[in-house]
Formats: C-alpha cells, sequence, structure tokens
C-alpha cells in the first residue's frame, strides 16, 4: 500500500497527535466486593455503586478488574480470533457479510464517511437474533439473523459461544450497579433486554504506514446500552475527556475490561450521564486486536428518559424511539459513504 488511498484520509482536525502525553487515565474499579463474597457487605457495595457513578458522570468510561469472566477463556478467544485474521482474504470472505445479514467478516466500514483501518468478524450474542426488517416506522415487517460458521480455526464458534454468556452476566451486573448509581432499582433495565440484540465484534487493526493521517476507527459513540471491551497490550483506545476535551488514551491493563456507558444510558438517565466519544489510532509497526461486546436491548424496546430521574424540573430530552428501528437504520449506513450524516440520539432530542 504505498499510495494513501483517500478514503482513509481525516479531516485535518480530526487527525490523531501520534506523541500523547498520558494524562490521568480513566478510573479502574475494583468488582471483587460482588463477584468474592458470598453475601456481599452492603458498605462495600455502596462504595462500588459511588465509585461507578462518579466514573460514568467523569469519564463515561471505566476499567474493571475481578470481573468474574476466566481469564483462560479471554486467552482461547484471542488466540482462536488471531487465527481466523491471519487467513487470507479469500477465506475470511467465505463468511463476509451482507445487507441481509450483517453478521460475519468485513474490512470496509466507514466511521463519520471516513474508511476505518481494521477488519472485523461480527458474531450475534442470540443466534437467531429477530429484528425489523427496516428502519421504517410504518412497516412492522421482521427478519432474522443469524452468525457466521468460519471453518477454521473449528472451534472458533464454540468459544464464541462460551464468552458470549461470561459478557452477559457481567453486563447484567454492571446494568445493576449503574441502575443503583442512578438512584433506581438494580433491576430497572432488565426487562428491556428480553430477546436482546447484542453482539460480540472482534476488530483487527493492521499496522498501518500512515498513522497521522488514518484511524483504526474514527470517532463515535455507542449507540447501545452498554460496551465491554477486551484490548490487547498495544494500546490505540482514545476516549474524549469530558472536562478538558483532551485525547486520552486507555492504557492497556492485563485481564481488565473496559467499559462504557453508550448513548441509550444517556436517553434513560436524561443526560445525567452521557455516552462518550472514543476513537482508535494505528501504528506503523504492530497490529492490534480488540474485542467489544455490544449490550444492545430488545427491538422491541422503547427508549426514553425513565420516569423517576424526570420531574417538571428536569423534564425528559428526548422522544421515545424504538431500539430495532434506531439499530437496523444505523446499520444500513455504515455499509458505504452516505452524503447523509448517520442517525444520533441528538436527533431525537426536545430541547
Ligand atoms: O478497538 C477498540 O479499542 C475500540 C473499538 C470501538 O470503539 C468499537 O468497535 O466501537
Ligand atoms: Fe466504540
Amino acid at each position: 500500500m504505498g499510495e494513501v488511498d483517500p478514503a482513509f484520509v481525516q479531516e485535518q482536525e480530526h487527525r490523531p497527535k501520534l506523541s500523547i502525553i498520558e494524562a490521568k487515565g480513566i478510573p479502574v474499579i475494583d468488582l471483587s466486593p460482588i463477584f468474592h463474597n458470598e453475601v456481599p457487605n452492603p458498605s462495600d457495595i455502596e462504595n462500588l455503586v459511588k465509585e461507578i457513578g462518579s466514573a460514568c458522570k467523569e469519564w463515561g468510561f471505566f476499567q474493571v478488574t475481578n470481573h468474574g469472566v476466566p481469564s483462560s477463556l479471554r486467552q482461547r478467544l484471542d488466540e482462536a480470533a488471531k487465527l481466523f485474521f491471519a487467513q487470507s482474504l479469500e477465506e475470511k470472505r467465505k463468511v463476509a457479510r451482507d445487507e441481509i445479514n450483517p453478521t460475519g467478516y468485513y474490512d470496509t466500514e466507514h466511521t463519520k464517511n471516513v474508511r476505518d483501518w481494521k477488519e472485523v468478524l461480527d458474531f450475534l450474542a442470540n443466534d437467531p437474533t429477530l429484528v425489523p426488517l427496516n428502519s421504517d416506522e410504518n412497516d412492522d415487517q421482521f427478519i432474522q439473523w443469524s452468525n457466521p460458521s468460519p471453518q477454521f480455526p473449528s472451534h472458533f464458534r464454540a468459544i464464541v459461544e462460551e464468552y458470549n454468556e461470561e459478557m452477559e452476566k457481567l453486563a447484567y451486573k454492571l446494568l445493576e450497579l449503574i441502575a443503583l448509581s442512578l438512584g433506581v432499582e438494580a433491576k430497572r433495565f432488565e426487562e428491556f433486554f428480553k430477546d436482546h440484540t447484542s453482539f460480540i465484534r472482534f476488530n483487527h487493526y493492521p499496522p498501518c504506514p500512515y498513522p497521522h493521517l488514518a484511524l483504526g476507527v474514527g470517532r463515535h459513540k455507542d449507540a447501545g446500552a452498554l460496551t465491554i471491551l477486551a484490548q490487547d497490550d498495544v494500546g490505540g483506545l482514545e476516549v474524549k475527556h469530558k472536562a478538558s476535551q483532551e485525547w486520552v488514551l486507555v492504557k492497556p491493563t492485563s485481564d481488565a475490561y473496559i467499559i462504557n456507558v453508550c448513548d441509550i444510558i444517556q436517553v434513560w438517565s436524561n443526560d445525567a450521564y452521557e455516552s462518550v466519544e472514543h476513537r482508535v489510532m494505528v501504528n506503523k509497526e504492530k497490529e492490534r486486536f480488540s474485542i467489544p461486546f455490544f449490550f444492545n436491548p430488545g427491538h422491541d424496546a422503547e427508549i426514553k428518559p425513565l420516569e423517576e430521574l424526570t420531574n417538571k424540573q428536569n423534564s425528559p430530552k428526548y422522544k421515545p424511539y424504538k431500539w430495532g428501528k434506531f439499530f437496523v437504520h444505523r446499520l444500513h449506513s455504515n455499509f458505504k459513504k452516505q452524503d447523509e450524516e448517520n442517525l444520533q440520539i441528538y436527533h431525537y432530542k426536545l430541547q
């Protein structure tokens, strides 16, 4: 790749600074109070909830340790992903995604209309997953998406299924802690996740000859409820710090997960918590792997600010929207460069 392909080139203002000053990083939160005691100690839980609430307010991002996910499972998953991506393009394209079934492999994603320097493999958490056929509000047809079955490595799908179960368990726990931190019942959000549309993504960022011009993933916010991200030890994820508006590198912490509250929690909390912009830098020498689990509600979930969190002084800031319609709208526009901007939650803003 000698010539710079203009599809990858970011506008000047969005290009990464390659010499990063490592400011204070995102908080690291120890989840052992909920996992390592048979009967959790109420004051430990209270402190944990406070820590999570502050992290959500200040950063929208935090890392968790002692999260209960076996590290041996994570290792097996990392190895399987490496084996898959090391194959020829021809092999990988045998499980390519298409406009009907968007799971599987692809290497042409655009974020904000600039091509990302990455290749991706997506699996659903629930196979099959029911979603609306299109984003038209008046059309009530549905479609089922199903998972790809890569031939190699042969055990890939089985490991992904095992890992998905662990991600779900952790996601529900985190959601409870976040609910408590907002002052609502621990299980308040659970009803929205019946037949959830969550999915797991394998990201591979190959070394890039022009890391000052391109990004692994351009700046964006995640559209779902919560993301649980595993990153390797290379580093590259940057988060926009709310107070300073600076891009801050998320330093890899071994065996930790990076958690971010996404657009739906922003809406539920009526902007008490914000979904924060992030992006991924690439580098000339090393490839990088990351594995986000996107925890999304069921397609039928209606998303709007929680009644308990709104009142006369703090009226709802968003119109209700159906998650499934929003999701397929976003997905269809990710396929190619488009003239109009992607659907975002601010399009539902009331004030
Ligand atoms: O690779 C990463 O660290 C983050 C990827 C990401 O933000 C995404 O896939 O939405
Ligand atoms: Fe993201």
